[in-house]
């Protein structure tokens, strides 16, 4: 929800109050003691909120947590039991057999098959046949295998080994004693739990019910995956990945759709999903600002309404916890990393609370950080790091993008913490990482550097292939201080080096080799309807075009980037309008030319085409690989140079608009 301007509907009503009144946060609590606040709130003392358990059969069962411990009713296996075919006995009267010198036993007038219980007891000198699963009779202390025996006469039988006593017994209670506890509370029912219950003579267990969670999104600008974007509008991330996460943890979610900002609309919404719901979280509109409606609607919801709006948090500031009526209803932060993270952090306690399981296992690993990671003063900050493992151990990379990106949550491997009253954490500092998924892979090659492309072409045959890969873009310069370190297999970088006019070879440092990768045709990119280009042959026309124009608005590259250093070329002088609009990708250049927010700038063919934008060729910018030659005889080092010079790959890579080298 987009909270800033606010709309006219959203100002106060008099009072002369100014339409970017903000709505402050009136207390920043720290993530512990909103925690402490709202588990109170719900589960406190006079509290109801630990929801009842309701009896399933076991089929039903399945997938739901226990809701107290299951003791055995009785003994399994219910009495001793034969675990082979045989004759039971008395070990005493075989301990001489030999055999020379069988022991020969009478035979007992019954046979012991499963499901009868025994009539005559084993006295001095006696056997009787006895099935597997069978009772093992009163008198008798152990069971010998039929295979062992042999009828001697009418009868009587002989035995040529020698029984200890208790030999091929399961005696009573040996699996599961009565009164022993099988099973505890918060225990999730899988086939396995499933299999102990039954084995108990257990058909109904008394089960947590799932608390049926409403997930909804709020904002204009809300599109749902699946449907074409309008102009300025973005997909819905929130809605599932948080629907999915309260499925993860022990909730039935249900996602009523993304709300405009219409406070009436909105607070209907909340309120009929509190009727037949046990928990409601919103994402988005939480945020400083007149225009944010859903705190203000959640004040209204019921007693003791919010408990905390703002923590002292990174990712995650302007969250909002509330209890309306014994519920729990929480506003996430509308960008998605803050919103998962927050969600993660301080609803899933709660929520797991509510669905009767145990809190998540915490798998924490010890990692050094590679670069200064900045942090704000006054909030615990929680980064997104990959892990890389370098001879010193292991590494932790921010994934870097910051809460606005879906992908810094979602492929990140762990988070790293940062203390509130810390403003970074050094470069070098060894610190705990707690991973966000149960079992670490590490991958088996690693690529830091500047991203292309043309890239994913090489590294997709590897992972089909069955490797791990990881591939972290942290530009060319963050690559190759990384390779000098260690800490990557490969660093894809593109320099330019204007005093030798040569690309690349002249930044390796000691201990790097050059590996050749491909050319990538850069260009002048601009609307294929706009009449300034129309016609002309060549970039530099295009330029003198463009420039005699004062309206029309260029879209730079970021300093240090090989493109900037073509387009400072080609302006010579010249600033026009746009020159410090710096992105720092080629598909944000491509971007801000198709959207018309800029009429021309400079990027790499294949982005151009894949944009639709007309395209005049400036220089064959060189992307190529720094590798580490410690590392040149690992297995996956040795598939990824092969790649490169495999047919397929190199045919993908032209179609795609590359020149392999
Ligand atoms: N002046 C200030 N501005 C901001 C502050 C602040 O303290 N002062 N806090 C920043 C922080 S921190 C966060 S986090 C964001 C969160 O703001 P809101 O919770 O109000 O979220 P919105 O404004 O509605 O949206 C922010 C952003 O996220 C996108 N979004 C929203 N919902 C979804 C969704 N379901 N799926 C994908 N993306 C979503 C939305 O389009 C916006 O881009 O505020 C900062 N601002
Ligand atoms: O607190 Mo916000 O959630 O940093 O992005």
């Amino acid at each position: 929800m987009s909270s800033f301007p606010p709309k006219s509907r959203d100002l106060p009503p008099q009072g002369g109050a100014s339409g970017l009144e903000q709505n402050q946060f009136l207390t920043i609590l720290s993530r512990e003691e909103a925690l402490a606040r709202f588990e109170t709130a719900l589960f406190g003392p006079g509290q109801t909120s630990d929801r009842g358990s309701q009896s399933r059969s076991l089929a039903e069962a399945l997938g739901m947590p226990l809701a107290g411990d299951v003791l055995a009713p009785g003994d399994v296996p219910p009495f001793d039991r034969s675990n082979v075919d045989g004759f039971a006995l008395r070990a005493a009267d075989t301990a001489t057999a030999s055999e020379d010198r069988p022991a020969v036993l009478a035979l007992n007038g019954e046979t012991i098959a499963c499901g009868t219980a025994p009539t005559l007891a084993v006295a001095r000198g006696t056997a009787t046949p006895i099935a597997t699963g069978g009772v093992v009779p009163r008198g008798a202390d152990a069971v010998i295998m039929v295979e062992h025996s042999s009828v001697a006469d009418d009868g009587v039988i002989a035995f040529r080994r020698a029984a200890t006593a208790g030999q091929f017994i399961a005696y009573a209670g040996s699996d599961m004693a009565g009164g022993d506890v099988l099973l505890r509370a918060g225990t999730l029912l899988g086939a396995r739990e499933i299999g102990i219950l039954a084995g108990a003579g257990i058909a109904e267990v008394r089960v947590t019910a799932k608390p049926r969670v409403a997930v909804l999104s709020t904002g204009d600008e809300l599109v749902q995956p699946g449907e074409p974007l309008r102009p300025a509008s973005v997909h819905d991330a929130n809605g599932a990945i948080i629907a999915a996460a309260v499925t993860e943890n022990g909730g039935i979610a249900r996602f009523l759709g993304a709300f405009p900002d219409d406070e009436a609309v909105l607070e209907a919404a909340m309120r009929a999903a509190l009727i037949d719901h046990d928990m409601l979280i919103l994402s988005g509109g939480t945020s400083k600002g007149a225009g944010d409606v859903s705190h203000r609607i959640v004040s209204r919801l019921g007693a003791p309404g919010i408990i905390a709006h703002g923590v002292a948090l990174k990712p995650g500031k302007p969250l909002c916890l509330a209890v309306c009526d014994g519920k729990p209803v929480v506003i996430l932060p509308g960008f998605p990393t803050s919103a998962i993270f927050t969600f993660h952090d301080m609803v899933a306690p709660v929520l797991r609370r509510m669905a009767g399981l145990p809190p998540r296992a915490e798998n924490t690993v010890e990692a050094s950080v590679p670069v200064r990671i900045p942090s704000e003063l006054g909030r615990t900050e929680f980064v997104m790091v990959s892990l890389v493992e370098a001879a010193s151990g292991l590494v932790a990379y921010p994934t870097g993008k910051g809460s606005g990106a879906i992908t810094s949550f979602a492929t990140a491997d762990g988070f790293l913490r940062i203390e509130a009253l810390a403003d970074h954490l050094p470069a070098g500092s060894r610190t705990t990482v707690q991973l966000l998924t149960p079992q670490l892979r590490l991958p088996d090659l690693v690529v830091i550097g500047s991203h292309c492309t043309g890239l994913d072409r090489v590294l997709t045959p590897l992972v089909r292939a069955g490797l791990g890969v990881r591939s972290l873009a942290v530009g060319s310069l963050g690559g190759l201080a990384a390779a000098r370190r260690g800490e990557c297999d490969l660093a894809p970088i593109h320099l330019f080096d204007a005093q030798t006019e040569t690309y690349n070879t002249p930044f390796l440092a000691p201990g790097l080799e050059l590996v050749p990768g491909w050319r990538r045709l850069q260009g002048f990119v601009f609307r294929r309807d706009d009449p300034r280009f129309a016609g002309l042959g060549a970039a530099a026309e295009a330029v003198e075009a463009a420039l005699a124009d004062p309206d029309c608005l260029m879209v730079n590259r970021n300093q240090g980037a090989g493109t900037r250093i073509l387009i400072d070329a080609l302006l010579g002088a010249a600033r026009p309008g746009g020159y410090w609009n710096q992105p720092r990708s080629h598909h944000a250049v491509a971007a801000a030319v198709v959207q018309g927010r800029a009429d021309w700038g400079v990027t790499i063919r294949p982005v151009a085409e894949a944009k639709g934008l007309g395209f005049l060729p400036l220089a064959e910018e060189h992307y190529d690989f720094a590798l580490v030659a410690a590392r040149r005889d690992r297995p996956a080092v040795i598939a990824f140079l092969a790649a490169l010079q495999d047919p397929a790959v190199r045919q993908s890579l032209e179609e795609a608009g590359f020149t392999p080298a």
